[in-house]
């Protein structure tokens, strides 16, 4: 559905200042694959999916979304995908049934199949109620959901979303993505987002692709990317006594590192922690160390992002990657 290679886009700032936003990116997604990209501030998620959308054009590298060349034949492709930018796309003082109506004939449907359709995501979004209202009374969640439903009016296989999220309430929040995940199944669209969330990264998307200073560093499943770069954390917690004897126990696990003991607690580093522990339990058993308490601690896509880059994605919320050529 879409294949990049070395998808590159710099600006060109000033005389002396060029900004690498996008550093040679090569990506392939699977029709009805749901991919969140996740980055920090400035890494080039946006510009990335501007690319992508035929918004703006590549620097140097190829891009294919759905079939077409997003250089030579970006109307095609715009043809066949929907987007969320970051904004809202409704205009304020347009009713949201009118809104989406005049998107469909924007596409290219005529009126009666526009408003037809209207009828089918109004419904499918739960906006139905609110269809002859302004966009301008609709509150933040609502208004997502319509920019959800502009970005599907033309049944488009392909979904981009821009932090389709962000800025609403947890409840709002669930919300959404409970609406996207109906309309990905009933549609069976093939989704590409991004998010600043990890959570959201973690429990949605199937695959996670981290970008980073504009350059893909990861690209997984959540759970393989916590297992290959994280792994689980073990907590025991035994006499101080028996400490010594646990960690040698407890450096035997398989792919066992970061053995730590402290007061009356070791910790250690495993890729596969709930497999892990009955191990280690059924050793100190065997060794006569009796375990007080245990814990396992699943680490998070924060972890990741850490052990990749020696930083924490919620500390570098604020940074950006401007770097001058
Ligand atoms: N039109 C532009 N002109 C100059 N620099 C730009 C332009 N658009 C983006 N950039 C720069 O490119 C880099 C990547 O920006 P981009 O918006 O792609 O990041 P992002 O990962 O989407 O960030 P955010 O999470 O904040 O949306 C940043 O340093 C940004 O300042």
């Amino acid at each position: 559905m879409i294949s990049t290679r070395q998808l590159t886009r710099d600006f060109v700032v000033s005389r002396t200042e060029t900004v690498h936003a996008v550093r040679g990116i090569s990506l392939d997604v699977e029709p009805g694959e749901l991919v969140a990209v996740l980055g920090p501030n400035g890494a080039g998620k946006t510009t990335t999916l501007r690319m992508l959308t035929t918004l703006i054009t590549p620097t140097s590298g190829t891009a294919t979304v759905a079939g077409y060349d997003v250089t030579a034949d970006p109307s095609q492709v715009r043809r066949r995908i929907g987007y969320v930018g970051q904004g809202n796309g409704a205009g304020h003082n347009q009713r949201a049934g009118d809104e989406l109506v005049g998107q469909g004939v924007i596409y290219g449907l005529d009126r009666r199949a526009a408003k037809r359709r209207t009828g089918e995501l109004l419904e499918a979004l739960e906006l139905t109620e609110l269809a002859g209202r302004k966009v301008s009374e609709l509150s933040g969640g609502q208004r997502r959901r319509l920019d959800v439903a502009m970005g599907l009016v033309h049944a488009p296989k392909l979904l981009f979303l821009d932090e389709p999220s962000t800025g609403l309430d947890p409840q709002n929040r669930a919300n959404l993505w409970d609406h996207i995940l109906r309309m990905r199944e009933q549609y069976s669209m093939t989704i590409v987002l991004t998010t600043h969330y990890l959570d959201e990264a973690d429990s949605m998307a199937e695959r996670v692709v981290v970008v980073d200073h504009g350059e893909l560093i990861a690209d997984d499943t959540a759970n393989a990317l916590k297992a290959k770069l994280a792994g689980d954390r073990l907590a025991i917690t035994v006499a101080p006594s028996n400490l010594s004897k646990l960690s040698e126990l407890a450096g035997k696990l398989p792919g066992a590192r970061e053995v730590i003991a402290t007061g009356d607690e070791l910790s250690v580093r495993v890729a596969d922690g709930p497999a892990a522990l009955p191990e280690l339990i059924t050793a100190a058993q065997q060794s006569g160390v009796p375990i007080a308490a245990a814990q396992v601690h699943r680490p998070t896509l924060d972890d990741v992002f850490l052990n990749l880059t020696g930083r924490s994605l919620r500390e570098t919320a604020a940074a950006t990657n401007g770097k001058a050529a």
